[in-house]
Order: C-alpha cells, then structure tokens, then sequence
C-alpha cells in the first residue's frame, strides 16, 4: 500500500528533549506464554513498563539475557502491541490507524547487519526501497536522497553496485542505517546494533550514532548488553529484569549510583571495571575513551 503521507526531505535537524516515544503502564504477554506459568517467571512478560525516550537523546536499555529488551523495541517499532496500557508517540495516543505514519517516523537497526540485507539486490536499490514501497517514487527521483543519506553514514558512491557479500559488517551496518535515515526518521530503535561487530567497528558506528543523534537531532533507543557503549552513548538509561524496570535514570545516576543488587551485579560484570565515566562524553570519540587509537571513518 503507497503512503499518502509526502516523501521526507534529504534532512530535517531536529532539538528538544520533549517526549517522543512513552510507553505508560504497558503490560504485554507472548501467547505462548499465557499459557506457561514457568515461561512467566521466566519473564517473558512485560509489566507496567513506563519509560520516556527524548527528542534528540539517546536512551539506553539494559538488562540481562530474556529480560524483555527487544519485546520493548518491538513495542516502539508498532510491531506487536500492549495487552493494557499505551504507547504514544510525539504525544498522541499510538492507535492503529496512525500505524502507517508512525512505522515511517520511527525505523529501527538491528543486531545482525548483512542478515537484514537482500543478498541479491544491489546497496543502492536496498537504500531507496523504502522510498519505492512507501511512496511510489521512482529510481531517478531517489538519487538526491540516496546521495546525502550514504554521505551521513560516511560511505562513498561506490558501495552502491555492490551486493552485501562484497562488503564489511561495519559497511553493512552503515548501509542499514542508511535505509533507516533515507525517511528521514525522528528515533532509530537500535536493537544491539554494533554486538556482532569486531571491537574496533564498534567503536564505528557508536560514534556515527552519536554524530547523527547530534546533527539531526535524531532520537535513539539503543539496546545493548555493553554497558560501556551505553555509558558513552546515552543519557537515560532504563533497566530490565525479568519484564520489569528496576532502575531508570539519568545515566549518571544509574551508572554511578546503583539501587539495586541486580544493577551492581551487571557493572561489576563489566570487563576491567572500567567506564570511563568522569571522561565520557559524546563530544569525545569512543575510540579515545576506551584508549584505542583514532579510527579510520569507513568500516
Ligand atoms: N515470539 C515469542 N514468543 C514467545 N516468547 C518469546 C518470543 N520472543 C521472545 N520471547 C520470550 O520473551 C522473553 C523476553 O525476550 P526478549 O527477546 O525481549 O529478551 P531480550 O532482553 O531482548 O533478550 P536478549 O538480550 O537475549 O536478546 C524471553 O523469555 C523470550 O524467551
């Protein structure tokens, strides 16, 4: 079906730290697990989640293996929807009939880049499908779009002819974000978006996510068992065990000043105890804050 909405402009810079995407005493429950008691306690149910992500900041989501994470982004991105409770949006009530709208504004980025890319279509065609599909626009009427959105993830042109096997996770990673940017969304729900990357890749697209979250004042839900990326990347941060947040907060507040047992078990989890807090700061590459060497801007 062809939206009847206008195709986005090649950028829209956004700011403000209003809520874009709430989520208010939402309960959700897999089918199969409505019938399992031991699924349940197991958690794989979500109970009476309330959590803001900002226009223009990044929010973090952590918790442990199963806690519900990646249910809560298949919330945000209207894929499933809540048993009770409601989502909003730019602050109306998400009711399916603003779905359409919404899925356009809201795109998600996923853990596994190359497998999220068609391994037989050409880059180019994946990055401007979704202006194909939504708005019937043709091939020719892309290329502005399709230019400036590989200029914002710093890939060049000649990455457009090429299949996903002929490229990199990093540069599959960028082209994924590349397709989400070429809406000209307001939030990205990043789902462990750098987790199947190698360590210096990560440090990549950690800060190309930074970089756009400040020059377009792009909203993020970033999903990650890192707490380091976490750390670096956003400014609230959620927490999830079992289906239900036991901790949110600023980023300081959660990270330096634990409640909870279950939030101080995950930080001493972390490798080398080591979160750079006093010097993290999106100003600052992620690559210096971990004491790696400057990195290359294509990977
Ligand atoms: N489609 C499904 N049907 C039934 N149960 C599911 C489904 N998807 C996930 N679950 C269960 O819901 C719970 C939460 O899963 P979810 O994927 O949201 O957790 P997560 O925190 O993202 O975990 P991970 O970090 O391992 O990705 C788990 O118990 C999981 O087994």
């Amino acid at each position: 079906m062809t939206s009847s909405i206008e195709p986005p402009h090649v950028y829209t810079a956004r700011a403000s730290s209003e809520p874009i995407l709430e989520l208010r005493n939402v309960d959700f429950c897999y089918p199969a697990a409505r019938r399992s008691a031991a699924e349940v306690l197991g958690g794989s149910r979500l109970h009476k989640i309330n959590m803001i992500v900002r226009r223009g900041k990044a929010h973090g989501l952590i918790g442990e293996s199963g806690s519900g994470k990646s249910t809560i982004a298949k919330l945000l991105l209207g894929l499933t929807a809540p048993q009770s409770g409601q989502i909003f949006f730019d602050g109306e009530l998400l009711r399916p009939d603003r779905l359409a709208a919404f899925r356009l504004r809201v795109q998600p980025v996923f853990q596994s880049p190359l497998d999220a890319l068609d391994p037989i279509t050409p880059i180019g065609k994946q990055i401007i499908a979704p202006l194909l599909v939504n708005f019937n626009m043709k091939s020719s009427e892309c290329q502005a779009r399709l230019a400036a959105a590989i200029s914002a993830v710093g890939l060049s042109g000649e990455i457009l002819g090429k299949l996903p096997h002929q490229i990199s996770g990093g540069q599959a990673q960028r082209v994924n974000i590349a397709r989400a940017l070429i809406l000209d969304p307001e939030v990205l729900i990043c789902d462990e978006p750098v987790s199947a990357l190698d360590m210096t890749v990560q440090a990549q697209i950690l800060n190309l996510l930074s970089d756009l979250r400040e020059s377009r004042g792009l909203s993020l839900l970033f999903i990650s068992h890192d707490i380091r990326s976490v750390a670096y990347l956003c400014s609230e941060i959620t927490v999830l065990k079992r289906g239900s947040i036991v901790e949110s907060g600023s980023r300081d507040e959660v990270l330096l000043d634990p409640k909870t047992d279950y939030m101080k078990s995950l930080l001493e989890a972390v490798p080398n105890s080591g979160l750079g807090l006093e010097t993290a700061s999106p100003s600052k590459p992620f690559s210096r804050q971990i004491g790696r060497r400057d990195l290359p801007a294509e990977g």
